[in-house]
């Protein structure tokens, strides 16, 4: 069987060089294509270089139009201006669109959801196994304790990280909601400062640090009376999200047309 052809959107970025590093070593993908926005200064570099990995023959260029016409999928590391874009062009060549970008709106979710009638998008906000597998124990967890337990989702990352809370955070946040079967928007507190007064009940709260090189800490405290159970999740190498985008990927060629999560990849139930 040939070769999935993949592009990597954003490929000088942290996780468009980690992209480039799973597709060259996972069997069944090839990479096709390596893309950046207009003006930047990588433009015209080897993919492969730009990835540690030597020469691939693969440049990286600024326009996604002949790229996307002989391609069967573009993982997508970027922000959201730049999947927005990309998932249009996607869904017109009917090929396999992974977004693993946060800090997307309403809007720019309604968008994905629109374009995923005509093509298959599978997103998350963490490709990794153990995140997807953490998130199926925060539903459980929420749901068996009650709300009785106030739950709170503390995140740490690298000092250059731009959006917060960050796409992992929600989606735990997301998990402990469903347990308790409310809605996240109506239960999630964001910001606190200055006098806040006391916990509001049933409140799904968010603590976001930044600084130096981490690549993804996240940790949900349970916090009972006399009591607290924490579940932790540690990211060490960004290989983790590289290679669960490829097998993403490869879930999502050939499958009907939808807006797919990393929980259906890994086929996590959802109890
Ligand atoms: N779902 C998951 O598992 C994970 C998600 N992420 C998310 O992935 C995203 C990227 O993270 P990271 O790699 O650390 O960020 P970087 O800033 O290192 O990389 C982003 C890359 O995308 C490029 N880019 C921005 N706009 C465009 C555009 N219009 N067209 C083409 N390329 C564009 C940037 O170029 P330039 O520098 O010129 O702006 C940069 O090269 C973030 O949203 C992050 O939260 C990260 C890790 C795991
Ligand atoms: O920006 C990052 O680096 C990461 N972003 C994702 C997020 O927002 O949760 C996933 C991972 O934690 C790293």
């Amino acid at each position: 069987m040939t070769d999935m052809r993949l592009i990597v959107l954003g490929a000088s970025g942290r996780m468009g060089r980690a992209l480039t590093r799973a597709i060259a070593e996972i069997e069944g993908v090839t990479l096709a294509g390596a893309l950046e926005r207009e003006g930047s200064a990588h433009l015209g570099a080897d993919a492969g270089e730009l990835a540690g990995l030597g020469p691939l023959g693969v440049r990286v260029t600024d326009d996604p139009l002949p790229l996307v016409a002989h391609a069967d999928g573009v993982v997508d590391f970027t922000a959201p201006a730049a999947t927005v874009a990309i998932a249009e062009l996607a869904a017109q060549a009917r090929i396999v669109h992974v977004v693993g970008t946060t800090g997307l709106s309403e809007t720019d979710l309604d968008r994905l959801d629109a374009v995923a009638r005509h093509a298959v998008v599978v997103r998350s906000g963490n490709m990794s196994l153990g995140v997807n597998l953490l998130a199926a124990l925060v539903r459980q967890a929420a749901r068996a304790l009650g709300p009785d337990w106030d739950i709170e989702v503390l995140e740490m990352h690298h000092r250059a990280k731009v959006d917060a809370p960050s796409g992992t955070a929600l989606l735990l946040g997301e998990a402990a909601a469903e347990g308790r079967e409310v809605a996240l928007k109506d239960a999630s507190v964001r910001v606190r400062d200055g006098h806040t007064g006391p916990r509001a009940e049933g409140a799904i709260g968010f603590a976001t640090l930044r600084g130096g090189s981490v690549v993804g800490e996240h940790t949900v405290i349970l916090a009972g009376a006399g009591e607290r159970v924490e579940l932790v999740h540690r990211a060490e190498d960004r290989m983790i999200f590289a290679r669960g985008a490829v097998k993403a990927a490869l879930w999502g060629f050939g499958r009907k047309p939808g807006h797919y999560s990393m929980a259906d990849v890994l086929g996590l139930q959802r109890d």
